[in-house]
């Protein structure tokens, strides 16, 4: 029989999702997530889908070694181990790939040293990523393991947008250049919202809003991406959940010279301990939302900064499609916060952009409108799946030789 499962990682700073499929029909036969990994309440949620059994696990996970470990503990007890030899590929999320992978990558050890020489440009996802490689190696050493890049959507941006406005020269020497993250979502959801709207993705211009722990927005053109919020590294554009986003690089300075700060500690600061955790102290929507309800002002600034960044990074988008037929919200806090929805949406009616509350107030897990008809341009929430989206590029890059 020939083997036709895949197995997903998805590895980020502090968590690891991860996905069992069968690539013959796309069916997931397990999923989960290790979240809090290297904290002392880690916790380890595995699903299997045939037996509906989930089961979880609480106490601590000190890296992601532990934690993909303790997950291929969990499918084997389900019978669906990674020693079986249904067990085609593993792919594996890499979110910084430079300029180098535009195309989902087999990984051999000249990839390791690649992804290991991105760590400077990013420092909270590549260890990850990279740890989870080796793992995974190391369990399964004969199988193909395949590296899917965050980056690689937005290589077709055009200089003017992937370009900062310094010496091109220096910018070349150091490969200081604007990448983009969050890519794989990015394809798959403004792909699912041409689907929605009954169009080819060629003929259609989105504006997608990834927002999750991170978040990042970018400007879809006839499915190619044009602009995208994030940079250099995952810490430029909008108010994240522990990133501060875009800012006057002179703060660095600034808390540098007059505030006496280290770079490693401006470092963390930004990308530790700043956006909404930074403004408010909490960085989960659910609680700022909770807290706003409460009457509590300083939580309702830190939403408020949120929104505003989020809609000028739409406005920009319209400026650089010209026209849009949709603007889409997606991840964590896009598909679950209608409040985020409408209030970045609100005054957008000449722009051609409305939220209908009753659709937007609607809960789910399926692709949806929540303009109202008469909207020129259409607002809609397309539920992200960044690991089907690698387990289909592995499948089609692993199944052809198979
Ligand atoms: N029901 C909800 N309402 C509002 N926000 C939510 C809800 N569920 C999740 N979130 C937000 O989504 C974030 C996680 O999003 P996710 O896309 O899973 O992020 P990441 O992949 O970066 O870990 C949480 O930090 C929280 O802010
Ligand atoms: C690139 C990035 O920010 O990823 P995540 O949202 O998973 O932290
Ligand atoms: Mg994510």
């Amino acid at each position: 029989m020939t083997a036709t499962r895949v197995l997903v990682l998805n590895s980020g700073s502090s968590s690891l999702k991860y996905q069992l499929l069968d690539m013959r029909d796309a069916s997931r036969l397990a999923l989960g997530l290790v979240e809090r990994i290297g904290e002392q309440t880690s916790r380890l949620k595995h699903t299997c889908v045939g037996t509906g059994e989930t089961r979880e696990q609480n106490g601590p996970i000190a890296d992601h070694d532990a934690a993909l470990k303790a997950v291929a503990e969990e499918l084997a007890r389900d019978g669906i181990g990674l020693d079986s030899p249904d067990l085609l590929a593993i792919g594996h999320r890499v979110v910084h790939g430079g300029m180098f992978f535009t195309e989902p990558t087999v990984i051999d050890d000249s990839v390791i040293t690649e992804i290991e020489r991105l760590i400077p440009v990013a420092p909270l996802h590549n260890p990850a990523n990279l740890t989870g490689i080796r793992t995974a190696r190391a369990l399964r050493p004969d199988l193909p393991q395949i590296a899917v890049f965050d980056t690689a959507f937005h290589t077709t941006m055009p200089e003017s947008s992937a370009r900062y406005a310094i010496d091109p020269r220096l910018a070349d020497r150091y490969r200081v250049r604007r990448y983009g993250f969050h890519g794989t979502s990015h394809a798959y959801v403004s792909r699912e919202t041409a689907r929605l709207l009954g169009k080819d993705p060629a003929e259609v211009n989105v504006i997608v809003l990834h927002l999750g722990n991170g978040a990042s927005a970018s400007a879809v053109e006839r499915g190619r991406c044009v602009d995208t919020s994030m940079g250099l590294t995952p810490l430029e554009g909008l108010v994240m959940g522990t990133r501060s986003g875009d800012l006057d690089p002179a703060v660095i300075f600034h808390l540098a010279r007059v505030g006496g700060m280290s770079m490693d500690e401006i470092d963390t600061l930004l990308n530790k301990r700043s956006g909404l955790f930074g403004l408010c102290g909490d960085n989960d929507m659910r609680e700022i939302r909770r807290r706003i309800d409460e009457g509590d002002q300083e939580a309702a600034l830190a939403f408020d900064i949120y929104i505003h960044r989020l809609k000028k990074y739409i406005g920009a988008y319209y400026a650089v499609l010209g026209k849009v037929d949709a603007i889409v919200f997606t991840a964590g806090v896009g598909e679950n916060a209608a409040p985020v929805r409408q209030a970045a949406i609100a005054g957008l009616e000449g722009l051609g952009a409305a939220v209908d509350p009753e659709l937007n107030s609607v809960r789910g897990d399926e692709a949806r409108l929540i303009s109202p008809a008469s909207a020129r341009v259409a607002v809609a929430v397309v539920p992200t799946d960044e690991e089907l989206e690698i387990a289909t590029q592995t499948y089609a890059l692993v199944g052809k030789s198979n």
